[in-house]
């Protein structure tokens, strides 16, 4: 297949810039244009030296006719914004891959009362396809919209797929404590995002409800085949990039042969043996966000305490990668029937 000409809309945020840097080392793919208001006729190197070398793009100010010139476009922008652009981009017959949350709820009244304002087009949301490949592999091979999924939304579903799949958890009384480094915020100024506030600290937010739940207990709920009721606390690490995930479910029977811990480690493994990006880690494991940075990995680890009747899963990815920018080329690869590991196949910087 001849090189797939892609774009990136808002090319100067983390998610955008991490679409860059991993695009450089993929082979079927030249990103065409790269958008920014704010620095629209800036060279890319310039703005970031670490692509030097890799590309002599400009940024330019969002422009439908240069954008519906490629095969595909990524949106690496805020809430909002994908939904008044790609309804165009999607009737000339462009691929769109959104990374934000602008198509992942298929309730629209949800999403409105989450995101606080008006769905710009509910019928594409209905349309577009969940970027999860470990559940949607082949709606993902043939859809023209990928509603990315988010980086807590991807850990955690992740995480607990393979326990409501097989029918071994309660439904309710799920609980994911979740954190993330600052990189998942973007890269806007924000007081509470400064080094001096942030580091050498750690705390929760938004314990009384985040805008990634009704996204995860809708995967979650299609994994069960009944509504789940999740308890989801986020939590800011003082570092840069990576998610870690603790979740808790009860079992339903802990005295059935599936609910050992040798047949939870095996449940895991068979659930995953062909996913080229999860990694089902040895029992008794303790995954680290760093073993996982800059990839598009997700680590598992799964365990039974004490033999009580608690499942607990540890999940760890990277929030700009597997959590964003390397699932988007994921789904990307399939779309256009690439090897769906291509550009995504070097492993974490260790230490
Ligand atoms: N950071 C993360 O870990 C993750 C982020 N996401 C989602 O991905 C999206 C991007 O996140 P992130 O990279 O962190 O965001 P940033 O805030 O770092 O960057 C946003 C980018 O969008 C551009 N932009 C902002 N408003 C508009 C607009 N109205 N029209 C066109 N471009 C616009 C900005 O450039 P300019 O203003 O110059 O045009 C900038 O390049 C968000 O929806 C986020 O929720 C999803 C998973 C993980
Ligand atoms: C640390 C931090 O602030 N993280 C972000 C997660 C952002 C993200 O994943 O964006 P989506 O909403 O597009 O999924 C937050 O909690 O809002």
């Amino acid at each position: 297949m001849s090189v797939i000409k892609a774009a990136i809309v808002g090319g100067t945020g983390y998610t955008g810039v991490e679409l860059l840097r991993l695009l450089s080392g993929h082979n079927g793919v030249e990103v065409r244009a790269i958008t920014s208001r704010a620095e629209s006729g800036t060279p890319v190197a310039e703005l970031f030296p670490s692509l030097r070398g890799h590309y002599d793009l400009k940024f330019t100010a969002p422009d439908v006719e240069e954008l519906a010139a490629c095969d595909v476009v990524f949106f690496a922008t805020p809430h909002g914004v994908a939904q008044a652009q790609v309804p165009e981009l999607i009737a000339r017959g462009v691929r769109v891959i959104d990374l934000s949350a602008d198509f992942r709820l298929q309730d629209i009244p949800t999403w409105e009362a989450w995101y606080g304002q008006q769905h710009g087009c509910p019928e594409l949301a209905a349309e577009a396809v969940y970027g999860l490949p470990e559940v949607n592999r082949t709606q993902i091979a043939g859809a023209q919209l990928i509603a990315c999924p988010g980086c807590y939304p991807t850990a955690i579903q992740l995480g607990f797929l393979p326990l409501l799949e097989a029918g071994l958890i309660e439904t309710s009384g799920l609980i994911a404590n979740a954190a993330s480094g600052a990189s998942g915020a973007g890269r806007q100024g924000k007081t509470d995002l400064l080094f001096a506030e942030n580091n050498d600290s750690f705390r929760a937010y938004a314990a009384g409800g985040h805008r990634h739940l009704p996204e995860i207990e809708q995967g979650l709920g299609r994994a069960a085949g009944t509504p789940v009721a999740l308890t989801f606390v986020p939590h800011l690490l003082p570092m840069v990039r990576g998610i870690h995930a603790t979740l808790y479910a009860k079992l339903k029977d802990p005295a059935a042969a599936g609910a050992t811990q040798a047949a939870l480690q095996s449940q895991f493994e068979q659930r995953y043996a062909s996913e080229p990006f999860v990694d089902v880690m040895p029992a008794g494991s303790h995954p680290q966000t760093r073993s996982v940075k800059g990839t598009n990995v997700c680590r598992l680890s799964v365990m039974r305490p004490q033999d009580r009747d608690t499942v607990v899963v540890l999940s760890v990815i990277d929030n700009l990668a597997k959590g964003a920018s390397a699932q988007a080329i994921q789904n990307m690869n399939i779309m256009f029937g690439l090897n769906e590991n291509q550009g995504l196949e070097s492993p974490a910087l260790l230490p």
